[in-house]
């Protein structure tokens, strides 16, 4: 019977699935993430890894399973905690999960820009703290989204669907990306430009890249600077895309009116982290894919293609085939 480790429990019956297939299946039973010197010991053995975004799926992670390893499939799209060259030096199948989760990361990232641009967490606290004493003309006033213009930085599956959203909202579309999308641009009425043009020219920037050596702080303090006076920025692609120091500079000195952050650098962010004291500032805890059903699917999709690779056939989502 081969083995399985999971570093976190999954939703759904997949994992049941993969069991009642004679797969003898061990999951991670805390909710929190395995400790390094844990996960290279629950790793030995294993055919297969199911890992989570916050595991170092690396050289050391790999050898510490043994030679059998042949599948790692990881529960995200994003892979920046994946060594995908040691795995395929090692022969190691690498699987992700793009597609599932494009609608409600996407339906995310447009609430974080709602909730952030209309200061709707803002004016939630001032009710609770039971300052709510009358209706004023310039009480929480805001940028409106209608009509707005909107930078998508990196557009594919996720910015695309973010644009799809804008649109409903009647907003222009500017987007940034490394190679023209010319369907996508007819479809929405969309325009490609430079960088520095949609951070000039967008009431919104929306970022939806992958975390690569290229996208790494990205928005950096010069980029920041470029902004509208009173943009919004909107983060649910990675944490480390953006500068943080940078990013608390640009809330407090401008151009930034405020942030809506699913993904931060640190993460977990600290309570006590400045960026939670700026009043404009929106943050989720990485929950862009906790869609019901869509954490579900995921679940579906790494074990089918986890059980495809172990079993001889050729995996749907594979980002490393060696
Ligand atoms: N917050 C969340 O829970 C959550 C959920 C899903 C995905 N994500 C993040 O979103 C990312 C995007 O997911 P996706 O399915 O849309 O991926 P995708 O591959 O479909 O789209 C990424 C796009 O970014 C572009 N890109 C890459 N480098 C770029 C650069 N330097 N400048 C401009 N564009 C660049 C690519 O060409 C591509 O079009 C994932 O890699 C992941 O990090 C976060
Ligand atoms: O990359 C991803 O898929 C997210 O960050 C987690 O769902």
């Amino acid at each position: 019977m081969e083995r399985v480790f999971v570093t976190r429990n999954l939703p759904g019956p997949a994992l049941g699935e993969l069991r009642r297939a004679g797969y003898q299946v061990d999951v991670w039973p805390e909710f929190t993430a395995p400790p390094r010197e844990a996960l290279l010991e629950r790793v030995r053995g294993a055919a297969g890894l199911i890992t989570m975004l916050e595991d170092r799926a690396d050289a050391e992670l790999m050898d510490a399973a043994g030679p059998q390893l042949k599948v790692i499939a990881q529960y995200s799209v994003g892979l920046d905690n994946v060594d995908l060259e040691a795995a395929r030096k090692r022969g190691i199948v690498v699987t992700h999960t793009p597609g599932v989760l494009t609608d409600a990361t996407a339906d995310l990232a447009f609430a974080l820009l709602a909730a952030a641009a209309r200061r709707v967490v803002e004016g939630h606290d001032y009710v609770r703290r039971g300052e709510w004493k009358t209706w004023h003309p310039e009480l929480l006033l805001g940028p409106e989204l209608h009509c707005a213009t909107v930078g998508v930085v990196g557009f594919g599956r996720i910015g695309q669907a973010f644009a799809r959203r804008a649109r409903g909202f009647e907003m222009k579309v500017l987007y940034a990306s490394r190679h023209p999308k010319p369907e996508a641009e007819a479809a929405l009425d969309a325009e490609r430009v430079e960088l520095d043009e949609l951070l000039a020219r967008a009431d919104f920037v929306s970022l939806h890249t992958p975390l690569t050596p290229e996208t790494h702080r990205l928005m950096n303090a010069e980029r920041l600077a470029r902004m509208k006076e009173g943009a919004v920025l909107v983060n649910t692609a990675r944490g480390k895309v953006v500068d943080t120091g940078a990013l608390l500079d640009a809330l407090e000195h401008g151009p930034l009116f405020a942030a809506g952050l699913d993904v931060t650098d640190p993460e977990p962010l600290p309570a006590d982290h400045p960026l939670l004291r700026h009043p404009r500032v929106v943050v989720t805890p990485h929950i862009g894919s906790a869609g019901m059903r869509t954490r579900r699917r995921m679940a579906e999709m790494v074990t089918h293609d986890l059980r495809a690779v172990l079993e001889g056939r050729a995996p749907k989502h594979a980002a490393v085939l060696p």
